[in-house]
Parts: structure tokens; sequence; C-alpha cells
């Protein structure tokens, strides 16, 4: 093991309150890890060779206090509470005690891929956390951080070597059965199936790939060539059709133009992920049906990539406001990556104010939950799915809060904690305006 703890005196016995058997009281979820205690990494279980519940990070009473061997640390703090990071983990906060007080530093694994959901109210620190999580990747070996992101918080990420990227994909990206809904058409009318079949004989011409790796339709999936949305008017116009259904299907055309988020020769969306370094997707401003096409062809395209073995590194979808996507064109791409991203190494985390918005499938494929506070009933609801075998209780009641504190529920390790998110390293841009930090009169 590469790290270990910097002077084992720091390795002080972890403190146990409550444990008794069965105990479903709110005290066994608070058995603090101390400061000096070693980072505990969530997501990893022991069987991956990690520490786990056992080097004293399990605030779950019903594990053991022992701080573990010094053989299954993988990190230790030093005296001035710095903790070292151990490999493939991002450090995204401590413990957080009753009583207000850090305790040890928390991670999550980064050495495999993950599904995850970042719930909260508004205000309360989604976006912080994601960004948290997005330095953390830019800092790690072997993966790729592409951060969604739809009200323009993220670009301090270029502090950590992160690039705004104005959004681009390729027509050919979106499947023709999507089409019609992209550009608001009913797919049975005429100036729908005309925009429908264009769409598929541009693309059966040899314009793109016409079948994806789970053999649906899926054109463009491996970036190859694409038509123009010129092409695709032009195409129109020349169809054998009624006028009146060919102008339609034109002017719809020319509205998805004007999103400008089309581009036959855009590269291709594994580039996104080449370097490592946090690519953030400016979508502030971008209609939302064109932003759902970004974040279909984006969700897609990292999966493929990884499928066609064209991607080395594993990604890291990052999903701000993750509600707006999941009813829309994105939706089926979203899903793929919650119940087969895992496979080629995709990893989706989503973060929303309004978790009753997601599918069920978003928190039931996750392994990692992290919920700041929530109130909305059917909001703290959606919680409840969360809520394993292992969780002898109610969620809801444990919430933090605190902006900035959260509730971590880990499937790898089967525990709950309460956590308080460290503090970014790069700006945050989504501090709401305050009227009493403008400039007065005079
Ligand atoms: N872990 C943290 N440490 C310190 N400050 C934090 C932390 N998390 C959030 N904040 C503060 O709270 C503010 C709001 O956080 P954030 O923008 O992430 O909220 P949000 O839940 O994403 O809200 P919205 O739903 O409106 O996007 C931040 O600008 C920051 O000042």
């Amino acid at each position: 093991m590469d790290y270990k703890e910097s002077d084992g005196a720091d390795r002080t016995p972890v403190t146990v309150i409550a444990i008794t058997e069965p105990d479903r009281s709110p005290d066994r979820f608070y058995r603090m890890p101390r400061p000096a205690d070693p980072m505990y990494v969530l997501g990893r279980a022991e069987t991956d060779g990690a520490p786990g519940a056992e080097t004293g990070g399990d605030s779950d009473a019903e594990t053991g206090g022992d701080p573990g061997t010094e053989a299954d640390l993988d990190a230790g703090s030093d005296r001035d509470g710095e903790t070292h990071r151990p490999p493939h983990t991002a450090r995204i906060g401590s413990f957080l005690a009753r009583d207000g007080s850090a305790g040890a530093s928390v991670g999550i694994d980064l050495d495999r891929p993950h599904a995850g959901v970042v719930f909260g109210k508004r205000g309360t620190g989604k976006s912080y956390t994601l960004g948290v999580l997005a330095e953390e990747l830019a800092d790690a070996d072997g993966v790729a951080p592409v951060v969604v992101d739809p009200m323009g918080v993220f670009a301090g990420l270029e502090a950590v070597g992160g690039r705004v990227v104005d959004p681009a994909v390729r027509p050919a990206s979106i499947p023709p059965s999507e089409w019609p809904d992209l550009l608001a058409l009913d797919p049975a009318s005429g100036p729908g199936s005309l925009v429908w079949r264009v769409v598929a004989d541009a693309v059966d011409d040899g314009n793109g790939d016409a079948v994806g790796a789970d053999g649906s339709a899926d054109p463009g999936r491996s970036g190859g060539p694409s038509p123009s949305l010129a092409a695709l008017r032009e195409a129109v116009d020349a169809a054998d059709a009624p006028a009146e259904t060919r102008r339609a299907a034109v002017n719809h055309l020319r509205l998805a133009a004007s999103w400008g988020v089309f581009d036959a020769d855009a590269p291709p969306v594994a580039s996104l992920a080449a370097d490592g370094d946090p690519a953030v997707l400016d979508l502030a401003g971008v209609p939302d049906a064109a932003a759902a096409a970004v974040v279909r062809a984006v969700a897609r395209g990292l999966y493929d990539a990884r499928i066609d073995g064209g991607l080395p590194r594993l990604p890291w979808l990052l999903v701000d406001e993750a509600h707006a996507f999941f009813d829309g064109i994105a939706e089926p791409a979203l899903r793929t990556l919650l119940t087969r991203g895992r496979a080629p190494g995709v990893s989706l985390v989503c973060a929303t104010q309004r978790p009753v918005a997601l599918p069920s499938v978003a928190v039931s494929q996750s392994d990692l939950l992290v919920s700041h506070r929530l109130t909305a009933a059917r909001d703290v609801d959606r919680l409840a799915e969360a809520e394993a075998t292992y969780l002898a209780g109610d969620l809801a009641s444990r919430l933090p809060e605190g902006v900035g504190e959260a509730l971590v529920v880990d499937d790898a390790t089967e525990t709950v904690h309460t956590v308080r998110i460290r503090e970014r390293r790069t700006p945050h841009e989504g501090e709401s305006p305050r009227a009493s930090r403008l400039s007065g009169p005079g």
C-alpha cells in the first residue's frame, strides 16, 4: 500500500456512541471519526482492497470501533490536520459531529466508475459540492470530468486547468427518431415524419454510423461524418411532400440552427475527456431543447467512446440542474449511463433541487447519494427510495440544516454519514446577488 499514516501516534481510537443491537435510534449514525483518523473512502468496499468500514471512518455504530491495522490504512493525517489523500480518491470534506465540530476527512473513490445524485433545496450547496468533486477529479489520474453547466457557475474550474466549452454537437449524434421531438413536432404529423425520414436518409447515405453498440439505431455514435442542418434543410426542400409540410419542416430546422449548438464539423465528444482537465459545457442561455440535445449527444458520445475503446480515461459526467434533462431527449442517454455506464467506465453524478423530477432509476442505480437540506415533502419522499435494508430509520430526519452540510448514503460500505463539504479551491460563481452588497447612492 502506497499511503500510510504519517505518524502512528496520531491514530486515536474511534469513539463509539450507542452500540445496541438492533439499534434504531438516530445515535447509531453518529460514531464520530476524529480529525486525526485516516481518510474514510466512500464508494469503496472492503473487498476492493480499500479500508472501508474498519479504518475508523465509519459512522454506523454497528460496525466495530477498530481503527484498523496499519496495513489497512490508505491515508493518515499529519499533525496539522492535513490529510494525505490516497490515490484515486476525491477529498470532499470531513465528518460532521452533532456539536458542529469536524471529524476525519471523507473521500470518494475515483478508482472505479460510480453513479451518484446530489440533492438539496436551492442555495444549500449542490453546485458547490459538484464543483468540489470536479476539482478533485481534475487532480486525479486516469479520469476526466465533463461538467454540464446550465447556470454558468463552473467557469472557476479554469483555475485547475479546466476549460469552458461552447457546446457544439453534430446533427447526426441525435437519432432520426428523436428529431421530431427535438423540434417540437408530432412524429405522426407531416412535418415531423418528413424530418425523421430526411435525417434517417442523410445518415443512411453514409453520413454516420446507423447502429449503436447496443443495436439501437444511433447514428453518429462513433463521431463519424454528419449532415449539416443546411444540408438537411435542402433535403427537406427537395423531398416529395406537400409544399406546406416542407415549409413547416424547414422552419423548424431553421429554428434549430438558430440555437447555435449544431455543427457538422464539431469535434468528437470524446475530445472533451481527452486530457483529463475539466471540460465545462456552458449551457447558460441555451434554449432547453438545445441544451437537452447537447446533454444527450455528450452522454451517449462518452459512453460509445468507452465502448469503442476510443477514450483511455474514465469520464465523469457531472450534470447540474439535472431535473431539466430527464423529461426530454437527453433522458434515454442519461438512463443508459445510470443503468449501463459502469461497465464501460462512465460515471454520472446528477445534482438537482427537485429529486422528485428524477426517475426512480436515478436513485436506485446510484451507489452514492449526497443530500443537502430538503424540505418539500415529495422531495424528501424520494430519499425513502434510497433506504436500503441496512438503513434502519428515516433518512429525512437526519438531513443536516447548514449550507454545505450533507447526508451521504454509501452503498459500497452500506453506511450513512453526516459530512461537511470542504471549501472550494476555485471560485464558485453560484452566489446569489445581494442588494446589500450593491454599491449605494454616491
Ligand atoms: N461546502 C461549502 N462551504 C462553504 N460555502 C458553501 C458550501 N456550499 C455552499 N456554500 C455557499 O452557499 C452558496 C450556495 O451554494 P450553491 O450555489 O452550491 O447552491 P445550490 O444548492 O446549487 O443552489 P441552486 O439550486 O440555486 O443552484 C455558495 O455560493 C457558497 O457561498
